[in-house]
């Protein structure tokens, strides 16, 4: 595990921004596709539209990603609750990837069927190959939640199942989530974590005791893969 502390949001952005270019780059030296989950949440807005203007517009191969979801708002893509809709507005409208490699959950669907249409196309990518995604991009609530896993979901144990679609009684809306297995068979992960309010937790979940039911970020653990967090100091306060 790598974690990498930056003074503040826009500099994490940009040292996010330029280490993308370079892993994007070397996977793509290997392989003729790079595949990404983007998380949701406010996070990676800044970093999104980062990417969206140069030189980064110019020097990623984006017509070789093919783009996914760690999980969904069960809200049409309309709803600025969206997640698909905010990575829409501030990159996937600005670069060139082929809508065929933009895959959306489909919120016009049952919550359970989306949640089982996604996992049959997640193992139409993966199921041959030694990993599933080449990069999954997190974010980590301060509730130490992550993708849609909640503090006391029994998602937040799924083994097998690679997506979940379940009512988050919290906020009375279903929720669209990978699961711990996909996203610990992934060659890479990346927490984007600011903000003091994350600071308690942060320390919590990589220093405090191994309780996924308390904070469910503690259950990606890569298997063979790199797991990355990314910080700024004000999250890093408590480390
Ligand atoms: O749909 C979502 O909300 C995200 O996928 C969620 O897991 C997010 O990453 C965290 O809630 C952090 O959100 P912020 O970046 O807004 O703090």
């Amino acid at each position: 595990m790598k974690l990498q502390t930056y003074k503040d949001p826009t500099e994490l952005s940009r040292a996010v921004a330029d280490w993308l270019v370079s892993y994007i780059g070397e996977v793509l030296e290997r392989q003729n596709r790079f595949t990404i989950a983007l998380s949701g949440g406010s996070t990676p807005q800044k970093l999104f539209e980062l990417l969206a203007t140069p030189p980064y517009r110019e020097t990623i191969a984006w017509d070789r990603l093919h783009i996914f979801w760690g999980d969904e708002r069960y809200v049409p893509f309309t709803d600025e609750r969206n997640n698909a809709r905010m990575a829409s507005e501030a990159l996937l409208n600005h670069v060139p990837i082929p809508k065929s490699k933009i895959h959306h959950w489909q919120t016009d669907l049952q919550p359970e069927a989306a949640a089982a249409a996604y996992g049959q196309l997640l193992h139409h990518y993966f199921d041959k190959q030694t990993s599933t995604f080449d990069l999954v991009l997190l974010g980590m609530g301060d509730d130490g939640h992550t993708l849609s896993l909640f503090p006391g979901t029994e998602v937040v144990f799924e083994d097998q199942a690679w997506t979940s679609a379940y009512h988050l009684n919290a906020q009375d809306m279903y929720r669209l989530t990978l699961t711990a297995p996909v996203v610990n068979q992934s060659a890479c992960v990346a927490f984007l974590v600011t903000g003091q309010g994350k600071a308690t937790v942060l320390k919590e979940v990589l220093h405090g005791t191994y309780q996924p039911a308390v904070y469910p970020s503690q259950r990606i653990q890569p298997a063979n893969g790199e797991l990355i967090w990314f910080v700024d100091e004000a999250a890093a306060g408590r480390l």
